[in-house]
C-alpha cells in the first residue's frame, strides 16, 4: 500500500468539483507539480553498522512534545470530503499521535473538532491555523475561540496576502460552498456578517505589525507558515515566532516559486536552532519525510494526502495515510542507520547535480 492508493480512491467517491478544489494549484500548476517532483532530485546516503534497532521517531514540537513527524496540515472544508469531516480527522490524528492544524476554513467549530480529539487521546494536540484578519479586533476573537478550544500553538499563515488563482476551481466556478456547509470558526464574530459565513479575508495589507498583535494577544506559541526567503525566516525568529512551516501552500498560491523542500535548507540554515523549522510540500512517502528531516526541519505537514484518506474512507483512511508514512519512515530510518529523527544529518543527503 502507498499513498497513491488513497488518492485514486478519493477520485472515485468526491464529487469532481470537490476532487479539483483538493488536487489543484495554482495556475499552471508548476509549483504543484515541483513539490513532489523535487524529492525525486534527493538521495539518502545511509550510515551503516549504527546499531538502530530501538528506534524513536517522536518529535519535539512546539505544544506538542513527543509528537508524531507527521503533522496534519491545515486543509479547508473537510465536511466537503466526508460526512464526519473535521472530527474525523481529528479523531485520526489524536489516535496516530499527530498534530492536527485546524483552522479558520474549518467546517467543524474548532472547540468541537479538539473536543472529537480527546475522544481518542486524553491530550492531543491541536493547532490552530488563521490569516491575520484585517480587523484586529476579528483576529484576537479567533484566537480567544482558539485557546478556549484547548489548541496548544497557533500558526499564522503568511503567505497569501491575495489568494491565488486556482485555474481549476475557476474553471469550476467553485467559490462558494454549497448549502449547509460554513466556515464554522467564522460564525458571529465582531463585523462578519452571518450570511458570509466563507468570506475569509486575505489582505495584502498586513505586515509585521498584525504578526506583533497576534503574538501580544496569546500566550500560545505562533508559528509561521508560508515562509520561503531566509531572510523573512531570520526575522521570524527576531520578532518571536515559535516556529516556521517552509511551505509554498502545496503549490496553490505563487505559481513560480521553488519547490518547497528546496527552500528547506536555506531557511534552516538563516535561524540557525533558534527556533523549529517544519516542511510542507509534495510529501507522499516516508523517504520524502527523511530527506526533509535531514535537511533540517524538525517534522513535515501533510495536506492532501489526509484529505483524500478522509475522503476515502473517513477516520479510518485518515489514520492509514498517517500510520503508512510513519512506518515507511521508521523503515527508512533503520535502512539508514539512524535511532532517532537527529540521527538523519545533512550528510546524508545527496542532491543530483550538486556535490555533497
Ligand atoms: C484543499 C486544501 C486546502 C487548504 N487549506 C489551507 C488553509 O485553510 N490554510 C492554510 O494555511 N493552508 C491550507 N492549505 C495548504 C496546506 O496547509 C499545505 O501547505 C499543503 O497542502 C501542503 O502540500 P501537500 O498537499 O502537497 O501536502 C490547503 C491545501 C489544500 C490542498
Ligand atoms: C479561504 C479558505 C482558504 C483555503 C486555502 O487556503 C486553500 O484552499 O488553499
Amino acid at each position: 500500500m502507498t499513498l497513491q492508493a488513497f488518492r485514486e480512491a478519493a477520485r472515485t467517491v468526491l464529487d469532481p468539483v470537490h476532487d479539483d478544489y483538493v488536487a489543484g494549484g495554482a495556475g499552471e500548476e508548476r509549483v504543484l507539480a515541483a513539490n513532489e517532483r523535487a524529492f525525486a532530485r534527493y538521495s539518502l546516503l545511509p550510515r551503516v553498522l549504527r546499531g538502530a534497532e530501538a528506534r524513536d521517531i517522536a518529535a519535539d514540537l512546539p505544544g506538542a512534545p513527543g509528537a508524531s513527524p507527521v503533522v496534519v496540515a491545515p486543509t479547508a472544508f473537510h465536511r466537503l470530503l466526508h460526512p464526519d469531516g473535521e472530527r474525523a480527522t481529528a479523531r485520526a490524528a489524536a489516535a496516530e499521535g499527530a498534530v492536527l492544524v485546524t483552522g479558520v476554513a474549518s467546517t467543524t467549530a474548532v472547540a468541537d473538532v479538539v473536543a472529537a480529539a480527546r475522544e481518542t487521546a486524553a491530550e492531543p494536540a491541536v493547532w490552530f491555523q488563521l490569516y491575520p484578519h484585517p480587523c484586529a479586533e476579528v483576529t484576537a476573537a479567533l484566537v480567544r475561540r482558539a485557546e478556549d478550544a484547548g489548541c496548544s500553538a497557533l500558526v499564522v499563515t503568511v503567505d497569501s496576502p491575495v489568494f491565488g488563482r486556482r485555474t481549476r476551481d475557476l474553471r469550476n466556478g467553485f467559490s462558494d460552498l454549497p448549502p449547509g456547509y460554513a466556515a464554522e470558526n467564522m460564525r458571529g464574530l465582531p463585523g462578519t456578517p452571518p450570511d458570509v459565513l466563507t468570506d475569509i479575508p486575505m489582505s495584502p495589507a498586513i505586515g509585521w505589525e498584525e504578526v506583533t498583535e497576534i503574538l501580544g494577544v496569546t500566550s500560545l506559541p505562533v508559528l509561521l507558515k508560508g515562509v520561503l526567503h531566509p531572510a523573512d525566516a531570520r526575522l521570524a525568529a527576531d520578532r518571536g515566532a515559535a516556529g516556521l512551516i517552509v511551505s509554498n501552500h502545496g503549490g496553490r498560491q505563487c505559481d513560480a516559486v521553488p519547490a518547497a523542500v528546496d527552500c528547506l535548507p536555506a531557511v534552516a540554515g538563516a535561524v540557525a536552532g533558534r527556533i523549529p523549522v517544519l516542511l510542507d510540500g509534495g510529501i507522499r512517502r516516508g523517504s520524502d519525510i527523511a530527506v526533509g528531516l535531514a535537511l533540517g526541519a524538525v517534522a513535515v505537514g501533510v495536506g492532501r494526502p489526509v484529505a483524500w484518506g478522509l475522503a476515502a474512507g473517513g477516520e479510518s483512511g485518515v489514520r492509514q495515510v498517517l500510520a503508512t508514512l510513519c512506518d515507511e519512515y521508521d523503515h527508512t530510518l533503520a535502512l539508514c542507520g539512524g535511532r532517532s529523527n537527529a540521527d538523519l544529518t545533512g550528510d546524508m543527503v545527496v542532491r543530483e547535480g550538486l556535490p555533497w
